[in-house]
């Protein structure tokens, strides 16, 4: 990775991407580059596009024309490389409803080899706020632990590249605010961090770069700053009145 740094290479370069189902175009062609340590965070309305854009630069989707690359290779969830260094919280919910939350992330530590795998593993429990629940199976969990555990998944594994969907959702405001400073972290360890948001706070709290996208096409981008300059009626999403929110003002 320090190569990719040295010659100022994206980790991941998606060129005229874009995803069309039938005659239903979700994603209409775009750039975009994903560099160590730094954050880009895709907003918009549901139905925009940001999910088929994230599932494109990880792998687990093809784009329908355009190229998808990490460091070179073809993003592909099927390649070891890129299983291995790219790392998925996404907008399906998977778990073995046998195995309890402790033994879902044992598993992952057993697959991607993690030195340490019963230190780190509490780690992540205890920042995940999950350590009470280790010993539960996934059906006794509430929602919002559930999106826990799924982020869990994705942070007690090795990664270059962490791809989160919506993650702030179902999390109540301490979680979010312990979220921010999460993905801080993991740009400061050097991790390029792509996120579907429908939080301007979020956006605003960690990322570097926003595209805005709108039925599928890129409405706006840039710094977080160009967030303000939008119109609420086109960028809101469902969560939208936060933007407007006062203490106590009903959420
Ligand atoms: N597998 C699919 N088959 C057909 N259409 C799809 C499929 N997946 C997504 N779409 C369509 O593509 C468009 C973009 O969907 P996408 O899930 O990317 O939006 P989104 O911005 O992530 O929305 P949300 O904020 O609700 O998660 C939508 O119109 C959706 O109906």
């Amino acid at each position: 990775m320090a190569e990719t740094e040295e010659n100022g290479e994206p980790l991941l370069r998606l060129s005229e991407v874009s995803r069309s189902y039938g005659e239903r175009k979700a994603l209409h062609p775009l750039d975009l580059e994903l560099f160590p340590g730094a954050c880009t965070a895709l907003f918009g309305h549901n139905g925009s596009g940001k999910s088929t854009l994230l599932r494109i630069a990880c792998g687990r989707d093809r784009p329908t024309t355009g190229t998808a690359l990490f460091e070179g290779r073809p993003v592909d969830e099927d390649d070891p490389e890129v299983r291995a260094r790219v790392a998925v919280a996404g907008d399906t919910v998977a778990f073995y409803p046998d195995l309890t939350v402790r033994e879902h992330l044992e598993l992952i530590t057993v697959a991607h080899g993690v030195a340490d795998a019963d230190l780190w593993l509490d780690q992540v429990l205890a920042d995940r706020r999950l350590a009470g629940h280790a010993d539960q199976l996934p059906s006794a969990l509430s929602s919002g632990q559930t999106q826990a555990l799924q982020l869990a998944a994705a942070l007690v594994r090795p990664r270059d590249l962490l791809v989160l969907d919506e993650p702030e959702q179902r999390l109540d405001p301490s979680a979010r605010t312990g979220l921010a400073e999460l993905l801080r972290g993991e740009k400061a360890d050097g991790v390029a961090v792509l996120l579907a948001t429908h939080q301007p706070e979020l956006v605003h709290a960690v990322a570097d770069h926003v595209v805005v996208l709108e039925d599928g096409k890129v409405l706006a981008r840039g710094a977080p700053d160009v967030l303000d300059g939008l119109d609420a009626a086109n960028v809101d999403g469902p969560s939208g009145g936060e933007r407007a929110a006062t203490p106590g003002g009903g959420r």
